[in-house]
């Protein structure tokens, strides 16, 4: 029988930001993003992601102290509830006061290459870290959407996240605390993000669990473009969304980080009782 256990758990974005690329500004103060919280965790979310920094690609960076008190008050009343939460931080001063509040996971869209200070921070307090693939700040990062090596983008990204993990394990990380992500739309371009779903066993002989964040981006939007070639707007993307949380729960992905809690939590029921064998031939 198919317990919860075996699916992947559901992160539901909260991007307390003016200007993320898909939900930018509806939950941008602190009341409406606790409330959005709250409403995905009554849709299902195992975890919440709260994040303070749009990494939009051409996103410019807010100061630390904008983003401290932009998730802070956040993780303070949401894990006052009881919330699991992560925070999606690539600053070892956020991923302090995070923990300090109350999160339970630092999820690092840099890996520890934009603040190193962070594994140690992590190590520290020995809780969870996504360690997502990255090259740089998403002023440029879309420059070195480049993967000519044997292999292409799959054999690179495995290798630089190995190379990201020894780091956190130098560190003093737990390896058994080190989530792995590809990091779909980071230093991508459409074909790199469809390479990398279709080679989920690449990323697994990492030995790490993986979280696939593909939340109604733009390599979806590229797919579903119409006659005049228009990229499908944000609001359009959540079935074809919903239809990669299907086939990444079949391949026993880690998570799943998505907008629309409520649509990844049916298709996960739909995967759990098409997998259950009630009548126990
Ligand atoms: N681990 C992880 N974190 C992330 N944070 C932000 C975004 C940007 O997307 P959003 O604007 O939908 O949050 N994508 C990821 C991702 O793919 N993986």
């Amino acid at each position: 029988m198919v317990t919860a256990a075996d699916l992947p758990r559901i992160m539901g974005i909260v991007n307390v930001t003016p200007d993320s690329f898909s939900d930018g500004g509806r939950w941008a103060t602190t009341e409406a993003a606790i409330a959005h919280g709250r409403h995905l965790l009554a849709q299902g979310a195992d975890i919440l992601d709260i994040g303070g920094e749009s990494t939009r690609p051409g996103a410019t960076r807010p100061l630390v102290s904008e983003e401290l008190d932009r998730v802070i008050p956040v993780i303070e009343a949401l894990s006052a509830e009881g919330a699991v939460l992560s925070v999606d931080t690539m600053r070892s001063e956020v991923a302090e006061a995070s923990v300090r509040a109350g999160a339970a996971i630092i999820n690092d869209v840099s890996g520890g290459l934009a603040d190193p200070e962070i594994l140690r921070v992590v190590a520290a307090h020995d809780v969870d870290y996504i360690a997502m693939h990255w090259r740089a700040h998403s002023t440029h990062m879309q420059d070195l959407a480049v993967y000519d090596g044997p292999g292409g983008v799959v054999a690179a990204v495995c290798e630089e996240l190995a190379a990201r993990i020894a780091d956190a394990e130098a560190a003093g990380v737990r390896r058994d605390r080190v989530i792995v992500d590809p990091g779909l739309g980071f230093a991508k371009r459409g074909t790199h993000n469809w390479d990398l779903l279709r080679a989920l066993p690449a990323l697994d002989e990492l030995g790490l669990p993986v979280l696939i964040g593909a939340s109604r981006k733009s390599f979806l939007g590229a797919l579903l473009a119409d006659d005049q070639g228009s990229s499908r707007p944000v609001d359009g993307r959540e079935a074809a969304n919903t239809a990669l949380t299907t086939l990444v729960a079949l391949h026993g992905v880690w998570g799943v980080r998505v907008h629309d809690v409520g649509a990844a939590s049916d298709a996960l029921r739909v995967v759990a009782q098409l997998r259950s064998n009630p009548g126990g031939s």
